[in-house]
């Protein structure tokens, strides 16, 4: 009889967990291509991306989406990144968005910048940063609040303080490098060295001077006695590896920098890893409890509330005094803000807190990994090279005269369009962010299928090669007319050539696709300082240097997609420019 009842129970437990077994297969939109394995595998697409990662040293998740999106023959399609059933585990979100994934230009241009209404700011771009800086208007939808939180920034982005008071600190910064280079180069004799420590503290120093002011580093220099290399001191042929292979990389010791600095590299590390993983939310509870990340966080802290003080101090000793630094212009802005309203400044706010520590840990890495792509097309295209030097040397004839290098004054008033084209391709082909992406806030569509809210558009147009490629563009039913995307040849989009953001001799911004810096309201409102940064490091390097072909087997095109996309290798081999001709 018992045995009876057990049967009775199993049979009729077969189907419960079936209908269990379905619920938790992914749901796919109706319309929408996919992957159909993946549709029907309780981990959807997952086994088919670590498939596809393993394969080659150069995927990635967008060379996976792309790869999909030749394969189905469609500019939209959807992937299944997320099992459903982690919904189930204790702590994980129950949300479970369904992800479009847009290769088509004109479309994605239409979703973010015309169609702000129906797709707004979606949480995955937060997840990395949540835990850290949850009070920044990164993670808020586009209304009232994220309006408010956003001027608190952007009057520290005007042109007045970006190139009055910010750039001689942004040129100086680039000198500096030029001069650490150059003793490196005479140390390395013409071997390679790696220069992604050198760029990204490059980086890290000019967001610090925006953040806290021109005077915020050399005060830590003097707390901690170091912070500048000085490669000259140490003996020659420190570093150097034994033999005569002038191939082999030198290692460089690392040189020791402010704890702030150390602190900012940390969390940005710790952001990698949680972008990276499935569940971010779990992740952070592991992470956060690292005696590393710990020091980092309170680093970080005591600095943002130090430098706040300072601020509020210098405000209320001179209300008249011109602020030098985003500290400063927050702390003003906040203080006119609390007199309009009728109340008391709150300078130390968690807003105010996690504003400006997002700069320190969410923009730098942007940039330096923008200067290491840079600098390794440039090595390996030397006929792109030396036309831009070439471009450089007639741009900056006052400096060639004089035999030194362009001021920044110079850099940022003279137009020189290949080197604005140079800085476009490298950004297209770098896009370090490597995407942006939307939430769909309302019931609606794209291309003429059913959108549900809820949904996750993912713009995929960071992949050169993919952008509308012909055998996809011509099956869109409907393209967008907001955009002229025919104006520019989709065939030759996967090669680096800087030509093509020149028409009639003039810097064409509308020459190809532009999303590294996103695009429409949310698009990033850093890049005025980006660019001002990404120009001075190139200008200042090729004018000095000659940035030599590298061994093979250190100029690889690999990926490491953590904080953001960046090249697992970036060597540089120097030949200094002595320019003795000039004389
Ligand atoms: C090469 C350098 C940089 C790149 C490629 C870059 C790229 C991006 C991208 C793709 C976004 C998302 C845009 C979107 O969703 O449409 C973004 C947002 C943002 N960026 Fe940048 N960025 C860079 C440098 C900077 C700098 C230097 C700052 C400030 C000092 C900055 C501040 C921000 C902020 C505050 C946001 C959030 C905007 C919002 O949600 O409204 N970025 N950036």
């Amino acid at each position: 009889m018992e045995a009876l009842t057990l049967l009775t129970i199993a049979l009729g437990a077969v189907p419960t967990l079936y209908l269990i077994y379905l619920s938790l297969l992914p749901h796919p939109l109706p319309g929408i291509p996919y992957r159909p394995s993946s549709a029907r595998s309780l981990l959807g697409d997952i086994p088919a991306l670590l498939t596809h990662l393993s394969t080659h040293p150069t995927n990635t998740f967008t060379t996976y989406t792309t790869s999909l999106m030749r394969q189905l023959d469609s500019p939209v399609i959807q992937i299944f990144p997320r099992p459903r059933f982690l919904s189930l585990l204790p702590g994980i979100s129950s949300v479970k968005p369904k992800v479009v994934v847009l290769g088509d230009y004109a479309t994605a241009y239409d979703v973010f910048v015309r169609r702000s209404r129906e797709f707004d700011r979606s949480p995955s771009i937060g997840n990395m940063l949540l835990g850290f800086i949850p009070r920044n208007h990164i993670h808020l939808r586009t209304n009232g609040t994220w309006k408010a939180q956003r001027r608190l920034l952007l009057g520290a982005m005007g042109k007045g303080f970006l190139f009055g008071v910010l750039a001689p600190v942004i040129g100086e910064r680039a000198e500096r490098l030029v001069d650490v280079w150059k003793e490196k180069g005479k140390l390395a004799k013409e071997r390679p060295w790696s220069a992604q420590r050198d760029l990204y503290l490059l980086a890290l120093s000019g967001v610090a001077a925006f953040t806290f002011g021109g005077q915020f580093e050399e005060g830590l220099e003097k707390e901690v006695g170091v912070g500048r290399e000085e490669p000259s001191e140490r003996s020659e042929g420190e570093g150097m590896p034994d033999g005569e292979d002038s191939d082999q990389p030198v290692e460089f010791p690392e040189q020791d920098i402010p704890d702030i600095f150390r602190a900012s590299l940390e969390i940005t590390r710790t952001m990698g890893e949680l972008r990276g993983s499935l569940m971010p939310r779990v992740k952070w509870e592991i992470v956060r409890r690292r005696e590393r990340l710990k020091w980092a966080r309170t680093v970080m802290a005591d600095t943002v509330n130090r430098e706040i003080a300072k601020a509020v101090e210098k405000l209320d000793r001179s209300r008249e005094a011109t602020p030098e630094c985003a500290v400063e212009h927050m702390v003003a802005h906040e203080r006119n803000l609390a007199m309009k309203e009728g109340r008391r400044p709150d300078y130390f706010s968690p807003v105010m807190v996690d504003e400006i520590t997002g700069f320190m840990i969410a923009t730098y890495e942007t940039t330096g990994s923008t200067l290491c792509w840079g600098f390794k097309y440039l090595t390996d295209l030397p006929s792109i090279q030396n036309k831009l030097r070439h471009a450089l040397e007639k741009g900056y004839p006052a400096a060639l005269k004089e035999r030194r290098s362009p001021t920044i004054e110079e850099m940022n008033n003279t137009d020189i369009p290949y080197l604005d084209a140079v800085s476009e391709e490298i950004l297209r082909f770098a896009n370090p962010a490597t995407g942006v992406d939307r939430q769909a806030v309302v019931d609606t569509e794209i291309l003429g299928h059913a959108v549900p809210k809820g949904t996750i558009v993912a713009c995929l147009l960071p992949e050169p090669a993919l952008i509308s490629p012909p055998e996809i563009a011509k099956n869109l039913s409907q393209r967008s007319s907001s955009i002229n995307s025919n104006s520019w040849d989709d065939s030759d989009l996967a090669h680096f050539r800087p030509e093509r953001w020149i028409l009639h001799g003039e810097f064409d911004l509308d020459a190809a696709p532009r999303v590294a810096f996103g695009l429409g309201p949310r698009g990033c409102p850093g890049k005025r300082l980006a660019y001002m940064e990404i120009k001075a490091g190139l200008v200042s390097v090729l004018w000095n240097f000659e940035l030599l072909p590298c061994p093979a087997e250190l100029s690889g095109y690999e990926k490491l997609v953590l904080a953001t996309q960046k090249p697992k290798q970036c060597y540089v081999r120097l030949r200094e420019i002595s320019r003795s001709w000039t004389l």
